[in-house]
């Protein structure tokens, strides 16, 4: 196409057929119901996010490339319906957060001191606490239930992250003595019933692995 003078005007071919219904938009869902019957909440979006660096570099990144992609395109004549719409325009916050929520089966057996001890644990290893800081000792007396706290820690950070169907981590391992190695397993089986996939390595020439 040419304009008035001759000049050979650039235009872009949208492909996109009119009439063409957008694709619902379903929100992000936490793993577990915030507002159930004995829900723990560990992280609250609406009172615990703080963008951490990484997330804010992400951020800028995505809309960095998005104007200028904006940019590049409204180089033509034209200009497409989702812009005519205002549909193209950059998102401010790309990632929406969803609640951390301890599995019910878990929240229904902690003991309160459990719960306190566990929302501690998470946000002392989730950075929560000092930023850039991760991790925590626990160092509850004796017979307290540390196994259950730390399993309920751990299936959550396995299974949730704010980032809807994210884990927080991919695997975890527990060093603890041989002779214990069996009490977690009982544990995590009690607890968890039939979920949990673990493998115990027993670090002992006369011992097999688990
Ligand atoms: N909320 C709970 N509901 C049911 N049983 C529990 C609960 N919390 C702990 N227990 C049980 O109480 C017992 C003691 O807990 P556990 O051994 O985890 O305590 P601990 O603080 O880890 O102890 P230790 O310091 O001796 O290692 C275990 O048999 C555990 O299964």
């Amino acid at each position: 196409m040419r304009n008035k003078d001759g000049e050979i005007i650039e235009t872009r071919v949208s492909n996109a057929a009119l009439g063409v219904r957008r694709q619902p938009e379903i929100p992000p869902r936490p793993l577990h119901d915030p507002m159930g019957e004995h829900a723990i909440v560990l992280f609250d979006p609406t009172v615990d996010d703080r963008e951490v660096e990484r997330e804010e570099d992400e951020r800028q990144k995505a809309q960095a490339e998005e104007e200028a992609k904006l940019k590049a395109g409204s180089k033509g004549p034209h200009k497409s319906l989702a812009e005519i719409l205002g549909l193209n325009k950059v998102k401010k916050r790309e990632i929406e957060k969803v609640p951390v929520v301890i599995d019910p089966r878990l929240s229904k057996i902690l003991r309160p001191h459990q719960i306190e001890g566990v929302k501690f644990l998470y946000r002392c290893t989730t950075g929560l606490i000092v930023e850039n800081a991760y991790g925590c000792i626990m160092a509850d007396e004796m017979g307290l239930g540390k196994t259950l706290q730390c399993i309920a820690l751990m299936w959550t950070l396995l299974r949730q992250s704010p980032r809807p169907g994210k884990p927080t981590i991919d695997k975890c391992i527990i060093a603890c003595p041989s002779s214990l190695v069996r009490n977690w397993a009982n544990e995590l089986g009690e607890f968890l019933s039939t979920e949990p996939t673990y493998r115990g390595y027993m670090d002992h020439p006369q011992l097999s692995s688990d």
